[in-house]
């Protein structure tokens, strides 16, 4: 089995595969103060959790964009699997993942498992929207090169500025109201979050497609795609597992 462990700035997603099938995937809160000893306890509440054992565990693969719980990732898999997980990266990544761009060093790991599962589960040329913290956008061009893409705040990144800085305004629950125009103070806040970020991405892949001067398949995944999904018009796919899928095919080439 491979131990696969995305760690974004909300949520760590961590998933088990038996060969190329996600047997058991997690989301537990990111704390950025963890040690290695709390994530080990995590780690093995959830395995006995679904029965399973450290010792199927063969190898391990960690896309962390939060550097202070690489490590203490890095030991919590050694300690629990034995095994000495691969860190993704533009480097660790090379030969599935081909940049064309200036410092490959600074793309962050999950942006890098995201182009790498996009490109080789739906072909090139590929863009990917991933829902987090951060809505990034990741393109991959006709000749399956990583070519960029976009960061901007998340969806509830917005709506927390929004809240910090509204003295008047109530915390709403992320879900896109029935009509664009609001005739109460939630559901205009909801349109302006929601349906906004779904206009936001349909304007920047069209950009995209203007500069790239063709069109591609857009994947969406992260925390909310489901979400903001279905109110897009150019996403044509949400995959969920797609930062995991990437570790996965990572680690497996890793291996061969
Ligand atoms: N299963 C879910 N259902 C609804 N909203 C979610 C879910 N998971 C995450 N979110 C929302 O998405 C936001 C960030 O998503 P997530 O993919 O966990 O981010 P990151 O990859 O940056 O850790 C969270 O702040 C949360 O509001
Ligand atoms: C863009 C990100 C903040 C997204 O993180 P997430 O929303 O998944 O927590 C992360 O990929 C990151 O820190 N990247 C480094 C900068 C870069 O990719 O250029
Ligand atoms: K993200």
């Amino acid at each position: 089995m491979l131990l696969a462990i995305d760690i974004g700035n909300t949520h760590t997603v961590i998933g088990v595969y038996a060969g190329e099938s996600l047997e058991s995937m997690w989301r537990i809160a990111t704390s950025r103060t963890a040690t290695a000893d709390e994530l080990r306890v995590a780690l093995s509440s959830l395995f006995s959790l679904e029965s399973l054992a450290f010792e199927d565990v063969r190898a391990g693969a960690v896309a962390s964009v939060v550097p202070s719980l690489t490590q203490a990732w890095v030991r919590a898999v050694e300690d629990a699997a034995g095994a000495t997980p691969l860190v993704c990266s533009a480097k660790t990544a090379e030969g599935l993942f081909d940049a064309d761009y200036p410092r490959p060093a600074e793309i962050g790991a999950d942006r890098v498992a995201d182009a790498v599962a996009a490109r080789v589960l739906y072909g090139a040329p590929v863009v990917v929207v991933d829902f987090g913290t951060a809505t990034n956008i990741e393109v991959v061009d006709s000749e399956g090169r990583f070519r960029g893409g976009v960061i901007a705040p998340g969806v509830q990144t917005s709506a927390n500025a929004l809240f910090s800085h509204g003295a008047r305004l109530p915390v709403i629950d992320l879900v896109v109201p029935p009509k664009v125009i609001g005739t109460s103070t939630v559901e205009a806040i909801q349109a302006g979050i929601m349906l906004g970020e779904a206009d936001r991405v349909d304007g920047l892949v069209r950009r995209i497609f203007a500069q790239l001067g063709y069109e591609a398949p857009v994947i969406a995944t992260g925390g909310l795609a489901p979400v903001v999904a279905p109110h897009s018009s150019t996403i044509t796919a949400v995959n969920s597992e797609l930062t995991l899928e990437g570790l996965r095919l990572i680690a497996a080439r890793a291996e061969a």
